[in-house]
């Protein structure tokens, strides 16, 4: 640090050249009753995708661990850890408020009501210079530096007036807003000039991007190219000043290789048998896996079941449904009311369709181990994945990459990151309860040789496009000279910024 409490523009000598900031780390810390500490994997998709990837290159992580005020820094191979502290109050505004109460249901199609407040704001603005400061003592002098996620949208910004060495990224996790929606934000500007801080900012899919682009040029005042951005290729631009950045989509996805040589494993294998064994052997098991969170949908396909079961569609004596359900965001009000929700529809099936001893659905509200999570995805002949909307949808890919028994039959909502590659799935609307009530009975009933075909084609796509082809193309297309890259701002039309009249 300067001595006036600033960081030296020269950054930690001893500080790495790979910095990853994420709002989480990738374990949480767990303190038992007795005061042991043990370190968890941390729960969602961003982990599951970053954490090999890290390890793979060596580099410095920055995030939180999960619980109040604790600074400790678990030992993971490969990997330098640099925890950012949070305080119960910062938990409750920056965490459970701004990004999972406002920005969370704002970016995913306002299915609870976005909750804005000033305070919450200002917790936000202060968290994020928080991971900047602590961001710029994790990295050497002209570091890369991947910014990561909603929760930090201001930290490139913040970042780049610290550290003018780094080069940063920014990778949005969760779907990018229609324009309409993100003008709800009071702080809509401020986020817009944050991730424009960015060298490179990434979205999932080409339509975030070009909403981005719009509201650059509409909120933050400055030119941009036009013309559609295509997947990792046909790079939008923004001119901010004598800056290009630059602004892509790069659909994320996971080690598809390691699950699918773990999924052939013996043990594996045996496990899948066994569950569906203690199942009862029905002729179809139904799988679902996800946080739990209201934007999953786990409600629109336990409705479409209870139904096609009262419609004699589908034999509830001959089905097993699994619903594995990770804690999620446990004090944040709009998931307390859906855990209520989806634990009343559990019980009102099993009410109606069960007999004693062999019970329709099967809910587990807890982590489950990645060996059995396996498992589960080589024991199930249905993964059902019904979203309201989803940034990408890990959990797809990972079904899929487990199968190379050519086996199995995926029901995806077109509201994911993941329809836009996984085409040969069974899709549907989540809104149109019949169209998901189809796809789940064609998914059931399809012959050995449609199952075949089907898989085949997911797999082709899925074992193609992993998580390292994902980031070698974010980061490749970071560390390129904008001025001199093909796909850079070099002779690229700019549009002039629109006029903000509020119309
Ligand atoms: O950290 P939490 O509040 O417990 O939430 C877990 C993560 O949830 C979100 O995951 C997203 O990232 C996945 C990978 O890109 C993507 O497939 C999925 O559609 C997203 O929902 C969130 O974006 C992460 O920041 C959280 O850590
Ligand atoms: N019960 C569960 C549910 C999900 N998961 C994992 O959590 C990740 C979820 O990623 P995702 O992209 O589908 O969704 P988010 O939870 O990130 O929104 C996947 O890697 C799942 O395998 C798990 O380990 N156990």
């Amino acid at each position: 640090m300067s001595a006036d409490g600033g960081v030296d523009a020269g950054g930690s000598p001893a500080g790495a050249d790979f910095v990853v900031v994420a709002n989480r780390l990738p374990v949480d810390k767990v303190v038992a009753d007795d005061g042991t500490v043990t370190w968890r994997r941390s729960p969602g998709g961003l982990v599951t995708a970053l954490e090999p990837i890290l390890r793979q290159r060596t580099g410095a992580w920055v995030g939180w661990s999960g619980i109040a005020d604790s600074d400790d820094n678990p030992d993971i191979e490969g990997i330098d850890i640099h925890a950012v502290p949070l305080s119960s109050q910062e938990i409750a505004e920056y965490y459970e408020g701004f990004s999972n109460a406002t920005l969370w249901p704002l970016y995913h199609d306002v299915i609870v009501k976005p909750e804005y407040h000033r305070e919450w704001w200002n917790t936000y603005v202060e968290v994020n210079r928080r991971f900047a400061e602590a961001t710029c003592k994790a990295a050497a002098h002209g570091a890369l530096v991947w910014v990561q996620d909603y929760q930090l949208q201001l930290v490139p910004k913040m970042l780049r007036m610290l550290r003018p060495d780094l080069r940063i990224g920014f990778f949005l996790h969760i779907p990018f807003p229609p324009i309409e929606l993100f003008l709800q934000n009071p702080w809509r500007t401020e986020i817009v000039e944050g991730l424009l801080g960015a060298d490179l900012i990434g979205f999932h899919l080409p339509g975030g991007a070009q909403n981005f682009l719009y509201l650059a040029r509409r909120l933050a005042g400055q030119a941009t190219s036009k013309g559609t951005v295509g997947v990792r290729s046909r790079f939008g631009v923004v001119q901010v000043g004598f800056r290009t950045v630059r602004v892509g989509a790069f659909p994320i996805s996971i080690d598809s290789g390691e699950l699918d040589a773990k999924a052939r494993s013996k043990a594996v294998r045996a496990r899948a048998a066994e569950i569906r064994k203690e199942l009862g052997n029905p002729r179809t098991v139904m799988l679902g896996v996800d946080r739990l969170d209201y934007t999953k949908g786990i409600d629109v396909r336990l409705i479409a079941l209870s139904e096609l079961f009262a419609e004699k569609r589908l034999d509830p004596h001959e089905t097993a449904m699994v619903q594995l359900a990770t804690p999620s965001r446990e004090r944040v009000d709009s998931y307390i009311q859906m855990r209520a929700g989806i634990e009343q529809l559990v019980g009102n099936i099993n009410g109606n369709f069960a007999e004693v001893g062999q019970p329709v659905v099967q809910y587990l509200h807890r982590p489950v181990p990645r060996d059995e999570l396996i498992a589960f995805f080589v024991a199930a002949d249905v993964m059902l994945v019904t979203p309201l909307r989803d940034g990408m949808n890990l959990v797809a890919k990972e079904y899929v990459a487990c199968r190379n028994d050519l086996g199995g039959a995926l029901v995806l909502s077109e509201f994911t990151g993941a329809a836009a590659e996984l085409k040969s799935a069974y899709q549907a609307n989540p809104y149109d309860l019949d169209g998901v009530k189809d796809a789940i009975e064609a998914a059931a009933t399809q012959t050995d040789q449609e199952g075949r075909r089907r898989m085949r084609a997911l797999r082709r796509q899925v074992l193609t496009h992993d998580v390292d082809k994902w980031a070698r193309s974010f980061l490749g297309t970071l560390a390129e000279d904008p001025s001199t890259a093909p796909s850079g701002g070099r002779g690229v039309e700019l549009v002039p910024p629109i006029e903000d009249n509020r119309s």
